[in-house]
């Protein structure tokens, strides 16, 4: 007889949404589920922006501890919030089909792009790139999960807010006035889910290997490669995307100052079957070309 897979997540609607996703797939296969919802201290503590908590893994911390803890054998995460490095005893066990990994702009009228306006978000690689195509605008902080964003957004005289197309999408909240931001490098990850299970639990591990998506897992080990290269454990404005097209892996990779006035940016082309330590080549040139100058005084500010 097979164990009842017990699937940790957060409460939120989107990570629930990610968690019932995981649970349909495992139930599909004939498996026996049970969903946990635990809170995290990232929804929880928004008098600050997430940045100066300068906490790694505020969104994942509870799960990780409820794992580590046996209240739960498995957690689904919203890729690109989960650390370079995984707490020890903790490994990836699925990274399911990627969804749209766009960023995408919420607003009530677009007259105000080639004037003056002020959008909100509270993510540094957002703000950044923002203000590196309109450095005549204003960026204001906002936090809290993607219902509470797209609230404070109709509540305030904002023109627009930044949001990952996915985390829309997924709860059906996108709403009509909404533009795809093409030119904006998405974060490493974005619109990815990531399951992780114990090193140890070989059941659960084997398991999951049936909901991963090779090309999927690719790109985002490829983004995240580029992006612990680049970090040193900081959360500075650094994007990075990945698809493959026929063999071919087509990536694109960005490390902005804070106020956006400095940009690097990298695209670059290798075969799909031979992208071992591709990400990290990619960010060494940046690194190389005036990056490593930017990422010290970055780590300075943020520390
Ligand atoms: N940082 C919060 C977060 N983490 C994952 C998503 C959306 C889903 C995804 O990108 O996979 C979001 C919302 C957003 O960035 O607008």
């Amino acid at each position: 007889m097979n164990k009842t897979i017990r699937i940790g997540t957060r409460d939120s609607e989107l990570a629930l949404w990610q968690a019932k996703t995981v649970q349909s797939a495992l139930e599909t296969l004939g498996h026996k589920t049970n969903l946990v919802p635990v809170k995290s201290t990232g929804d929880l503590n928004l008098d600050q922006p997430l940045y100066e908590m300068g906490i790694t893994g505020i969104f994942t911390k509870t799960l990780d501890i409820a794992m580590l803890t046996d209240k739960i054998d498995i957690a689904v995460h919203s890729m690109k919030d989960v650390p370079t490095a995984l707490p020890k005893g903790i490994v990836e066990a699925a990274i399911l089909k990627r969804a749209n990994s766009k960023d995408i702009l919420v607003h009530k009228g677009l007259d105000f792009l080639e004037s003056k306006g002020t959008i909100a978000t509270g993510s540094l690689r957002r703000k950044a790139q923002w203000l590196n195509k309109y450095p005549q605008h204003a960026v204001v902080d906002l936090r809290g999960n993607v219902n509470t964003r797209m609230k404070k957004l109709e509540e305030n005289s904002w023109d627009g807010a930044i949001f990952a197309a996915a985390g829309l999408e997924r709860i059906n909240l996108t709403p009509e006035n909404y533009l795809t931001l093409d030119w904006m490098i998405p974060a490493p990850a974005q619109g990815a889910m990531l399951v992780v299970a114990k090193e140890k639990d070989e059941f659960c591990r084997k398991t999951l290997s049936a909901l991963n998506h090779k090309e999927s897992e690719i790109c985002v080990h490829t983004e995240r490669e580029f992006l612990k290269t680049l970090e040193g454990g900081c959360t500075a404005p650094i994007g990075a995307l990945a698809e493959i097209r026929d063999g071919i892996l087509y990536f694109k990779g960005g490390l902005y100052s804070l106020d956006g006035t400095q940009k690097f940016e990298i695209e670059r082309v290798v075969s799909a079957n031979q992208t071992q330590g591709f990400g990290k080549k990619c960010a060494e040139e940046i690194l190389k070309n005036g990056g490593s100058e930017l990422m010290k005084k970055i780590r300075e500010v943020l520390k």
